[in-house]
């Protein structure tokens, strides 16, 4: 069995594939400090909960916080025996090679949406995260990663506000009523996510006008089905695309 792990900014997310399917996905914050016996203790306790029999003998990791990445594997290594693939790396090869100025270094998330959205979907699509920051990942009709758009997260700008105004409040992010609020909170919520969707519509415009072809946008992370309430911005919204492109990019290398 594989055990998958995408380590964003703000969470990292555990899940088991049989080959068939998720057999449960575990999400814990992303610290850099955590050591591979702490990854283990709270790894085994859940596991233990859900009563799930599992025989791990393969590890991938994606993260875009480097730093995490050594306990990590220091974590497949003692307790699962194995030698980690970790995509970015250079063993770890990817389905199609990005197209991206010399030296970039994508972000390997970005890498792995790419390779699942376009193992569902085939190519020429814009895939919209929204994770720490929001980003637009562009898959070319030969499924490569071919650039994109990195733009604030929703929690980031929240935060930003409370932290710069001393009258702005911390909140949380919902669809409100009305556009024009007529107090503090239904302002911020307003500016938000109206601001987001004018965002996300904006941007994927100006994508769609930059490409050579009709082009799907593929929505995921937590907050995606939020926005999706206040627009129709997606063709689709998947919540497992990270964890469902690190399977394939696996079986990528698995081959042969
Ligand atoms: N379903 C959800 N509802 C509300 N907030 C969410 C939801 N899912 C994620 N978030 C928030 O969105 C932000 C980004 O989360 P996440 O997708 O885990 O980011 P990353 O992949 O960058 O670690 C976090 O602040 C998280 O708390
Ligand atoms: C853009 C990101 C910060 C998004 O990270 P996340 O929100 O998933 O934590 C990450 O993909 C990253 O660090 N990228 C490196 C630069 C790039 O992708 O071009
Ligand atoms: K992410």
């Amino acid at each position: 069995m594989l055990l998958a792990i995408d380590c964003g900014n703000t969470n990292t997310v555990f899940s088991i594939w049989n080959g068939t399917e998720f057999l449960c996905t575990l999400r814990t914050s992303t610290h850099h400090a955590r050591t591979a016996d702490a990854y283990f203790t709270w790894y085994s306790t859940l596991v233990k909960h859900y009563g799930i029999d599992v025989d791990i003998t393969d590890v991938i990791i994606s993260s875009t916080v480097p730093r995490v990445v050594f306990n990590l594997r220091v974590f497949a290594d003692r307790f699962f025996g194995c030698r980690p693939l970790v995509v970015g790396k250079p063993e770890c090869d990817l389905p199609v090679e990005p197209r991206v100025d010399e030296g970039t270094q994508v972000g390997p998330d970005r890498l792995v949406n790419a390779a699942g959205a376009y193992d569902r979907h085939g190519g020429d699509l814009i895939v919209v995260d929204f994770g720490t920051a929001t980003t637009f990942d562009v898959v070319a009709g030969d499924g490569a990663y071919i650039g994109g758009v990195i733009a604030p997260g929703v929690n980031l700008s929240l935060e930003a506000l409370h932290t710069a105004a001393a009258a702005l409040p911390h909140i949380d992010v919902t669809m409100p009523q009305h556009v024009i609020g007529k107090n503090t909170l239904d302002c911020m919520q307003s500016g938000v996510f109206w601001g987001y969707i004018g965002l996300v519509n904006g941007i994927c415009e100006r994508i769609r006008a930059e490409h050579d072809a009709p082009m799907r946008i593929v929505g995921t992370g937590g907050l995606a089905p939020l926005f999706a309430q206040g627009d129709a911005l997606f063709d689709v919204i998947e919540d497992d695309l990270t964890m469902h492109g690190l399977t394939v990019i696996h079986a990528h290398n698995s081959k042969g």
